[in-house]
């Protein structure tokens, strides 16, 4: 059986989806796609040599008969219609980070699904489907390192647009920390404080740039999440796990080592799009057989909405000053894994 896909969105993430999931990933094809810029979206199309029904409004492509299962990787603030819009139609989704813009709007999505009374949402948190921080978990799991103690982690693009100012620091950036690490550490955040250190002369008026994000979780690990999103010199992804018997850190992206002009250099990469290829595709193909098979297994709703939970109070740390808690409720029954 071929999934036939809806992309709700079809800028830079979203013609990435569409190039692998028609040209890379087995079982799925693009049958609509939707972008309120519709001339971007059919150029899009022209670009990767593809042929689907091109709609002005994301809502046709969810109740298009033709489509089977929704992609949603339009800007943050719609996450949330679409992905209660393809509930409402009983339709698989993956829908990008955030979730929402808000924990309020997760648990939006929350109890629309349990509701529907079957599992249809996956949040397209990657991470966790990266080989790096695959074979990082397992170390930790396998009890190399000992206990967990305390994790170093940064975050770092080389440059953001105008418009990304202070808070999507939180709810674009680090709200992939907020996933991978409750993830790898299989803890949840107890509090959060947000400091913030001289910002550089590369960002602008509405944007503190560095951030730092100190976490307490509940077993008592410390976290320092460093993101910096005007680094100019590459993207670079940290994370380093200090234990009771060892330390673990998450490898480097395979690059060559050169010898030339009397250096020793290796590439560090500059676009989120090539530092988890691997790891997009992964998540990706689990979506399309899972929703095939009828059986989405992902980061979930509530996993999107544990993220958002930690996501608020870290912004409200970022605007008091004050170490904040993160009051997540307890994980409905629905959601325990198999
Ligand atoms: N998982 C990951 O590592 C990444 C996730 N993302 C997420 O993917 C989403 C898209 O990001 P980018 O592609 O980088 O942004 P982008 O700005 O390149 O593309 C977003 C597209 O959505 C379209 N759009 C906005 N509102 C729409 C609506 N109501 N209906 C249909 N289309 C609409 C825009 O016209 C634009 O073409 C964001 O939510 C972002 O957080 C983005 C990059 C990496
Ligand atoms: O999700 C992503 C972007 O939207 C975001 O803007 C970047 O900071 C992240 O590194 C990237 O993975």
């Amino acid at each position: 059986m071929t999934l036939r896909l809806g992309v709700i969105g079809t800028g830079a993430i979203g013609q990435e989806h569409i190039r692998r999931c028609s040209k890379v990933l087995q079982g799925a094809r693009v049958v609509a796609v939707s972008d309120i810029n519709v001339d971007g979206a059919k150029a899009a199309l022209n670009r990767l040599g593809l042929e689907a029904e091109v709609y002005a409004d994301g809502h046709e492509v969810v109740k298009s008969s033709e489509v089977d299962a929704v992609l949603v990787t339009s800007w943050d603030p719609t996450h949330e219609e679409f992905t209660l819009a393809a509930i409402a139609a009983g339709k698989p989704v993956f829908c990008e980070k955030p979730l929402a813009m808000t924990a309020e709007g997760c648990r939006r999505i929350v109890d629309a699904e349990i509701k529907f009374g079957k599992r249809l949402v996956q949040v397209g948190f990657m991470r966790p489907y990266d080989a790096g921080y695959v074979a990082l978990k397992k170390v930790i799991t396998d009890g190399e390192i000992g206990e967990p103690l305390m994790l170093h982690c940064a975050h770092r693009n080389p440059t953001v647009p105008e418009n990304y100012v202070t808070d999507m620091a939180i709810t674009n950036t680090l709200i992939h920390e907020l996933d991978v690490l409750r993830w790898l550490t299989e803890d949840d955040y107890k509090t959060v404080q947000v400091v913030f250190p001289r910002t550089s002369s590369k960002s602008h008026a509405k944007l503190k740039d560095p951030q730092i994000v100190l976490f307490e979780t509940h077993k008592g690990i410390r976290i320092d999440v460093e993101i910096f999103v005007n680094c100019a010199y590459g993207y670079d992804i940290q994370c380093e796990v200090v234990g009771e018997e060892g330390i673990a850190r998450l490898p480097e992206p395979q690059s060559v080592l050169l010898r030339k002009e009397a250096k020793l250099s290796e590439t560090i990469l500059t676009d989120w799009k090539d530092r988890f290829i691997d790891a997009y595709d992964v998540e990706l193909q689990a979506f399309i057989n899972d929703a095939t098979a009828g059986q989405l297994q992902g980061p979930s709703a509530w996993d999107g909405y544990a993220a958002s939970v930690a996501a608020d109070a870290c912004i409200k740390a970022q605007n008091s000053g004050a170490i904040e808690p993160v009051e997540l409720p307890a994980r409905p029954a629905f959601y325990n894994k198999s």
